[in-house]
């Protein structure tokens, strides 16, 4: 079994003080006309990462990447790689390479030629690129495709060969936009995992942009969630998964319930917030310091963290009191939203695993919904 996302090993130069970055966007802005498309960002990215931007169609994401390959100028601020800064730098003098959502194949070509074209660009002994050429046709599963030329291939495959082209380069910074997009779930799944390895055993960094946040979380060893040209978190994915900074980004990865409150005491150890919902809840304090007695603040709890139970919870905080609304069987687990008093609709999972059991939970049957204090997290916007 293969070791999963970046829990794969203890790699974290960023929290590395005397860790140089491999890339730095500093202050950096873009505008088309009067349209900012990335506003004031600043992002460093570290030597052998995995980084992932993600975000909502248009929020700058490709133009972060084509500013980075030099096919695009930042209006205002400036971009350094390897410490040294870009400014002027032609698209084909950049230690990158970057692949595109549309993949520009070489349409004569076979899939072979057009794989190995960079190669023998740069040089490299006839052995050599057989031998990479094959190892790459191998990775992106194309080996029987490879005399074909691309109109003879569905989208998918193009877009395998387009990964392929790029990956045989092993430049020291591959720029991927949506790399994945045209692939089905499985093999979408299988490619993960894939270029991970591939990434980890060369040692590249890569920088990929995509919609998916499950692609995200399986894959990178930080993420940027972006909002309107600014990033609003970056983090490890459980960073990002388990305490976002914000409703935004915590309505962004995965589900989440976000309740309303008023925060009624805060000390040290306990934030104890009266949620506009009609029940107390308790959770742990964060060190976020804007967040004080007397403010409006959100709760945000994930489902799989709620506990669902016929029997009123022996404490009195953190435990609501509402009525089965619907029910989802998905086979691993199940999923409750469950209509509070409120009118508020809560939604928990839980985990199938018993195969049968007795006296299930069903519609419009009343439960109790309970957490622990340090299973949500308050968020002050
Ligand atoms: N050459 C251009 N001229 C004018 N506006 C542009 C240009 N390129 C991008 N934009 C605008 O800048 C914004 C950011 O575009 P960008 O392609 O970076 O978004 P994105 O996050 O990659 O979106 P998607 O996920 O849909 O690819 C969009 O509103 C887009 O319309």
């Amino acid at each position: 079994m293969k070791s999963l996302g970046s829990t794969r090993r203890s790699f974290t130069p960023w929290l590395d003080a005397n860790a140089k970055p491999y890339i730095s966007f500093q202050n950096v802005t873009k505008k088309f006309g009067d349209f900012v498309a990335v506003d004031n960002l600043t992002l460093n990215i570290y030597e052998r990462e995995f980084y992932s931007l993600l975000g909502p169609s248009g929020c700058g994401k490709t133009t972060l990447l084509r500013m980075l390959a030099g096919f695009e100028e930042p209006s205002s601020g400036e971009i350094f790689l390897d410490g040294v800064s870009l400014k002027g730098v032609p698209p084909h003098k950049r230690p990158v390479n970057m692949m595109f959502q549309s993949y520009a194949l070489f349409p004569h070509m076979s899939v072979r030629d057009n794989i190995a074209f960079g190669l023998k660009q740069a040089g490299i002994a006839k052995a050599q690129i057989t031998e990479r050429v094959d190892a790459i046709l191998k990775l992106v599963k194309l080996e029987e495709f490879a005399k074909r030329k691309p109109d003879q291939l569905s989208g998918g495959q193009r877009q395998r060969v387009a990964l392929a082209r790029s990956v045989v380069l092993r430049p020291k910074l591959l720029l991927l936009d949506e790399p994945l997009g045209a692939l089905d779930k499985k093999l979408r799944e299988e490619t993960q995992f894939e270029l991970m390895d591939l990434q980890q055993d060369l040692g590249l960094t890569f920088m990929i942009v995509t919609h998916d946040q499950e692609e995200a979380m399986t894959m990178s060893d930080r993420i940027a969630v972006m909002d309107k040209g600014t990033v609003i978190q970056t983090g490890t994915p459980a960073e990002i998964y388990e305490a976002p900074n914000s409703r935004y980004v915590a309505d962004f990865i995965g589900t989440v319930n976000t309740l309303e409150g008023k925060i009624v005491e805060k000390t040290d150890k306990m934030t104890t917030l009266l949620g506009n919902d009609g029940f107390t809840i308790e959770a742990a304090t964060t060190d976020r310091p804007a967040l004080t007695k007397d403010k409006t603040a959100w709760f945000s709890i994930r489902p799989e963290k709620i506990k669902v139970s016929r029997k009123k919870p022996e404490k009195q905080t953190n435990a609501v009191e509402g009525e089965i609304w619907d029910i989802g069987y998905l086979g691993d687990m199940t999923l409750f939203n469950v209509k509070l008093d409120s009118g508020t609709i809560m939604r928990a999972s839980v985990l199938n695993a018993k195969r049968t059991v007795d006296d299930p939970i069903g519609y419009e049957d009343r439960v109790w919904l309970s957490f622990d204090p340090d299973a949500g997290i308050v968020l002050e916007r």
